[in-house]
């Protein structure tokens, strides 16, 4: 398993880093380091601190900020970036942008689980400048050329 720095932001995070809940788990829980339940209006996005920091430092790989299903299907708090994407070069303290896409308002509380983080590997790319591109069996056909659905 590979390794990487983390840095305590929030004590309260040294006895709860983030850890897979099984063996087959993708994803880290992340959890709300704010100091009081705090409510968060319907249609309202907020900037909540996690109370880590990582440094993957290798451009090989980038992190991603997810919804918890539960959380989203449930109680309607989602992402309001959608996805999070940590650059490997980025050091400062992981923020989740909370969404709450629901209908009534959530209260969150401190230190509850509330996003999760995955580590994913990265191509770094070039690029060179073509006038065409050599056939595919696809071509330029997209947005449901191949049928109705
Ligand atoms: O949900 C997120 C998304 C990003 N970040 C951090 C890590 C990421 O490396 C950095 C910059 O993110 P991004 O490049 O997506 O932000 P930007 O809006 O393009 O701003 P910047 O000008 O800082 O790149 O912010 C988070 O902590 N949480």
């Amino acid at each position: 398993m590979k390794t990487i720095d983390i840095k305590i932001i929030d004590p309260r995070m040294q006895d709860q880093l983030p850890a897979y809940a099984t063996p087959g788990s993708a994803g880290l829980d992340l959890r709300a380091c704010i100091d009081a339940p705090l409510t968060i209006e319907a249609g309202q996005t907020v900037l909540i601190p996690t109370g880590l920091a990582i440094h993957l430092a290798d451009p090989g790989y980038a992190a991603m900020i997810l919804p918890r299903s539960g959380m989203g299907h449930k109680n309607g708090i989602v992402l309001g970036n959608l996805v999070g994407l940590i650059d490997s070069d980025y050091q400062g303290q992981l923020m989740v942008s909370t969404w709450n896409r629901g209908a009534s308002a959530f209260t969150l509380n401190p230190m509850e689980r509330l996003a999760q983080l995955i580590i994913v590997p990265v191509l770094q790319v070039g690029f060179k400048v073509v006038e065409e591109f050599g056939d595919s069996e696809r071509g330029t056909g997209g947005f449901g050329s191949t049928g109705k659905n």
